[in-house]
């Protein structure tokens, strides 16, 4: 049985999807956290989920989890319940927050997570590989919030898991620790586990996820690779300098505008140096209109939107819908 599991896990398991979301909703009182969502993931993919505070996203790992019932629809992960995924030692998961038992050490700990996990991997390779080994003797309780990330990434690669489930994983992490855990991360996935990750942090997604996906209000908003959300979100970017005297009014009316911020530039400048930057539906129409006005933008520069950009300009739109 466990061979057959590690056999299926390095082959991919490519037949069946590692996670399934079929109309799942999920309730709390009146607030509704996830709304009809369905979602596949496939065995390999590293999937980002992104989404503004109270989007859904803690709650839709949860239900992955079998932490939560869903109040309708149904939750697979290779096929089976979440619980029966999770005993066969499937998934490995880090959590926000908890999880963590006071009075041990960070040894200890680890030890018990590669005792219980059916398919254990070495407890030294376990502490290593999360950069944990030097403080294995040190009381669980008394780890800075950037350790105890690093216990829990720990615990979640504790066993050869085909799923690991990371809620806002690198939360609290130094610049160092952060650039090791994605490499450890890409190794996961090289190894053709499936990685889904919540994050705040849009430039993560952008650089390890090959999928991203969008929730709002419990909902899917968007769901393809970085390159197609930034192309979703319709805009670009438009930057200029220009000289002389400025009327933000009139670059105000430029058609397709959605935003403008001009800046006058520092002391050592010209006077009457100003920098301009756009945001347009249309960035063609945009500067075809401004000169239209008879000004001469100089350093021109038209760009797609960064992933962030994109993220708010899709999320603004939706909540613009709503209203
Ligand atoms: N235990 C709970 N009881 C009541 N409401 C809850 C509970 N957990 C979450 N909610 C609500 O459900 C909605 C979704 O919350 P959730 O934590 O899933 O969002 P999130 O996208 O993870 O947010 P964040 O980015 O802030 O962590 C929010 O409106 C939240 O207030």
């Amino acid at each position: 049985m466990t061979t057959t599991q590690a056999t299926t896990a390095a082959a991919g398991d490519t037949a069946r999807p590692a996670v399934a979301f079929d109309q799942v909703t999920k309730h709390y009182g009146d607030v509704r956290a996830v709304d009809g969502l369905s979602l596949t993931l496939h065995p390999g993919e590293t999937v980002a989920l992104l989404g503004p505070n109270g989007a859904g996203k803690s709650t839709t790992l949860d239900l992955l989890l079998g932490l939560r019932p869903a109040d309708t629809g149904t939750v697979r992960v290779f096929g089976t319940s979440p619980r029966e995924a999770i005993v066969a030692g499937r998934v490995g998961a880090m959590l926000q927050s908890g999880g963590l038992m006071d009075e041990v050490t960070v040894g200890e700990l680890v030890r018990l997570a590669c005792a219980l996990h059916p398919r254990p991997h070495p407890v030294s390779d376990v502490l290593a590989r999360a950069g944990v080994a030097q403080i294995a003797d040190r009381k669980v309780d008394k780890l800075s919030g950037g350790q105890a990330q690093r216990v829990r990434f720990a615990l979640a690669t504790a066993g050869d898991s085909d799923l690991i489930v990371l809620d806002e994983p690198t939360t609290g992490m130094d610049v160092t620790t952060r650039q090791a855990f994605w490499a450890t991360m890409r190794e996961q996935a090289e190894q053709g586990r499936t990685v889904l990750f919540a994050t705040h942090y849009l430039e993560e997604a952008d650089a390890v996820a090959d999928r991203v996906l969008v929730l709002h209000r419990g909902r899917l908003l968007a769901d393809g690779t970085a390159a197609e959300i930034k192309a979703k979100a319709g805009a670009r970017r438009v930057s200029f300098d220009l000289e002389g005297a400025v009327d933000e009014a009139t670059l105000r009316d430029l058609p397709f505008l959605t935003s403008l911020t001009v800046s006058h530039a520092g002391p050592a400048a010209a006077p009457g140096h100003h920098t301009v930057r756009i945001q347009s539906s249309d960035a063609d129409a945009t500067v075809h209109a401004l000169y239209g006005l008879g000004l001469y933008p100089r350093n021109l520069e038209v760009a797609g939107l960064g992933l962030e950009q994109a993220f708010v300009a899709i999320t603004a739109a939706e909540e613009a819908k709503q209203k």
